[in-house]
């Protein structure tokens, strides 16, 4: 992983995710282009806001991002979302375009499932009131375990076979059918390694399988729950059962609709809104603002998403989406600089002009071949030399400047 983390959006029709990939795509911090090699159409650039160096050396006025952009320390990293619209329960055995939809998350690094947590949607994104969202998260890790269980249910038998014909590892044969997912032979032996299962390939049962599958769409797609809708009334109490049922970690909750809402506002002119933020400035509070005056309805409007959203949750959660997806990545900043002393590439050109986004536990020399695609000659840190195996650790060895071998 390095420049090219993929971040799936899935989701049950309606449930938000147009709206909430507008939200993350729309962002203000597009100050640079950036050079995916090709976007394809159902792709889109969006950004992921980290606590950038800057911050730490008092440089917020000088960081001059090449691609995404920093604001008060905040930096917006750009990374690739996936809209995988469409995708609908049964789409396993094909219904819809099932499989379709099921094959373009195969190089989703991590899935955010933007859910509708008002429960005004039923199972096929009908309107409706009082369905419980709560299925819906079971639906799409139902929906991945089947599609990826079948397939390896119906080859297992040949799978089997060829194992014991060739002596094989356990974790061989198992890439060789899950490396059509996107898998490496890391992320598999990670799924064995955790099960510590005793008995040999050749006696796995069905019930097996079914548990390495599992573990695999874990592991493999690291999913968000963006609990979407908010601002409804009827979101509350879903959102407590749901709480009490998942880990934490992976859910966020959001109102996509009131964060396109409110960027639109500020763009303008009605208000001053900061991405993220719960403070919406208007004319009346800021007289000399230059800010235009609202209309009786913008102002409820504002003041609703005040009530519901801003005031209760701190923030429309719509940024929050990219950061915990790069958490439960376990992915860090890393900033190449020419200059290790002033972190700058070029006289008068700012400082921090580049980041990448690299697996916790990384090596040094790993990061150099993300960033000059070779082997450096050195690699200098704040604190001097810093090893090619050396592993990154944010705050600490996370600004690099490499030396390239003398013959590149
Ligand atoms: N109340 C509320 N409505 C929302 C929110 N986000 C989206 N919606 C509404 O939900 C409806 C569906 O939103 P979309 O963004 O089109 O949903 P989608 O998941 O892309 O739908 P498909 O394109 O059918 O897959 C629209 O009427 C949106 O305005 C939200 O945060 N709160």
């Amino acid at each position: 992983m390095g420049r090219d983390i993929l971040i799936g959006f899935v989701g049950k029709p309606s449930s938000g995710k147009s709206t909430m990939l507008n939200a993350l795509t729309d962002a203000t911090a597009k100050t640079g282009n950036f050079t995916f090699t090709t976007i394809e159409p159902n792709r889109a650039i969006g950004y992921a806001q980290v606590n950038c160096a800057c911050s730490r050396f008092g440089l917020v006025d000088q960081c001059r991002p090449i691609y995404g952009g920093c604001k008060n320390g905040k930096r917006s990293i750009p990374i690739q979302l996936l809209d995988v619209a469409g995708l609908i329960p049964g789409a396993h055995t094909g219904k819809g375009l099932g499989n379709k939809f099921l094959d373009d998350l195969r190089h989703a690094n991590a899935l955010v499932h933007v859910v509708d947590v008002s429960g005004t949607t039923d199972a096929e994104g009908k309107a409706c009131r009082g369905y419980d969202p709560s299925v819906d998260i079971e639906w799409l890790y139902n929906e991945m375990t089947a599609w990826i269980g079948t397939n390896l249910k119906e080859k297992w038998p040949n799978t089997r076979r060829r194992h014991i014909a060739s002596k094989a590892n356990p974790v061989h044969t198992l890439q060789s059918q899950f490396s059509g997912y996107g898998s490496n032979p890391t992320i598999t032996a990670k799924v064995l390694d955790s099960l510590h299962l005793n008995a040999p390939l050749e006696s796995w049962d069905e019930a097996t399988l079914d548990r390495i599958v599992g573990r695999f769409v874990d592991i493999k797609f690291p999913t968000v729950i963006a609990l979407n809708k908010i601002d409804h009334p009827d979101s509350d109490a879903n959102i407590s059962k749901i709480a009490r049922r998942e880990d934490p970690n992976r859910l966020v909750l959001a109102s996509a609709v009131s964060e396109v809402f409110l960027r639109r506002l500020a763009k303008q002119g009605f208000v001053n809104y900061e991405e993220g933020s719960e403070f919406v400035d208007t004319i009346e509070e800021f007289p000399d603002s230059g800010l235009k005056p609202l209309s009786e309805s913008l102002r409820t409007k504002i003041t609703d998403i005040q009530d519901m959203v801003l005031f209760r949750h701190g923030s429309t959660g719509v940024c929050n989406v990219l950061a915990r997806a790069i958490e439960l990545l376990d992915l860090v900043p890393v900033y190449p600089v020419k200059n290790i002393h002033n972190f700058s590439n070029n006289p008068n050109d700012g400082v921090f002009k580049d980041c990448v986004l690299v697996k916790q536990g990384t090596t040094a020399g790993q990061v150099a071949q993300i960033v000059i695609g070779g082997e450096a000659m050195s690699i200098i840190g704040m604190n001097g030399n810093v090893g090619e195996s050396d592993p990154i650790i944010a705050g600490k060895n996370d600004i690099l400047s490499f030396k390239l071998r003398k013959d590149t």
